[in-house]
């Protein structure tokens, strides 16, 4: 059995003052939650923070992206060993959100999957396809493109110590999530891809759905079989929510 895990990911919001309101929210509340994982990634400046009022809590934290270098000349990046100093313990790597902004590459979401690994520090590798490409009947190859640029670079045991989040592009901030069993099936197929490589890895990856969850659907959406947990956007900026998002991971 999976032990599901919600992760919220704050994406560009946030301050001091309203990160430690959240968090000291957060921290009773989810204590008593104690049948699955619960974490958030912050933006960067806030890794301290996070670190120092988390510890000691059943809340992990991470960051939202990574230098696929180890250090060097890279001005503006942020390396995994940085990242591990802080006690990040998962990454978000390939989220839509700069692989369209930023045009990063496949490659390159590769080698940022294989440096938090070095680490110690798990990635959640975001794969998902745009509307365009849902409605051309593309969603498959779309997924096995992205799952692809890991499998065929690094092999399928990395995902023993890793998570995928099924992110449509088009659930993403805009209030439609896909339907329980339109994500079952989008997980069904990524399990099975890493299924056809290993086995072990597709039993113990865990696949989250990012787009769109709220309290409200949750419980639907992780009560199907390969649906793992979620990756959460604005519901995460909310304590109420986020905790009642986690709640219904916690069965
Ligand atoms: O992008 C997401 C999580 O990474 C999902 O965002 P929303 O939950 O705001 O739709």
């Amino acid at each position: 059995m999976r032990r599901k895990l919600v992760v919220g990911n704050w994406k560009m919001h946030g301050s001091l003052a309203q990160n430690k309101a959240l968090l000291e929210a957060l921290i009773p509340n989810l204590a008593v939650l104690k049948q699955a994982d619960y974490a958030v990634c912050v933006p960067y400046p806030y890794l301290f923070q996070a670190q120092s009022l988390l510890q000691g809590t059943n809340i992990s934290w991470g960051a939202q992206n990574l230098a696929k270098h180890e250090i060097g000349a890279y001005t503006g990046e942020v390396s995994a060993d940085m990242l591990k100093e802080f006690g990040a313990s998962y990454v978000i790597v390939g989220h839509s959100e700069r692989s369209t902004a930023y045009c990063e590459s496949d490659a390159n979401i590769a080698a940022k999957f294989v440096s938090a690994q070095r680490v110690g520090i798990t990635p959640v590798l975001c794969v998902g396809e745009t509307l365009q490409e849902r409605e051309s009947g593309l969603r498959e190859r779309v997924l096995a493109a992205q799952l692809d640029a890991i499998l065929n670079s690094v092999g399928a045991e990395v995902f023993t110590k890793a998570v995928v989040a099924y992110e449509p592009v088009w659930a993403i901030g805009t209030g439609f999530s896909a339907t329980p069993d339109q994500a079952q099936s989008a997980h069904e197929f990524i399990r099975a891809r890493i299924g056809a490589l290993h086995s072990e890895a597709a039993d113990k990856v865990r696949i989250l759905y990012g787009g769109s969850v709220k309290p409200s659907n949750a419980s639907q959406l992780f009560a199907m079989q390969d649906i793992d947990g979620g990756l959460i956007g604005r519901g995460s900026l909310n304590a109420n929510d986020f905790e009642g998002i986690c709640r219904a991971a916690n069965n």
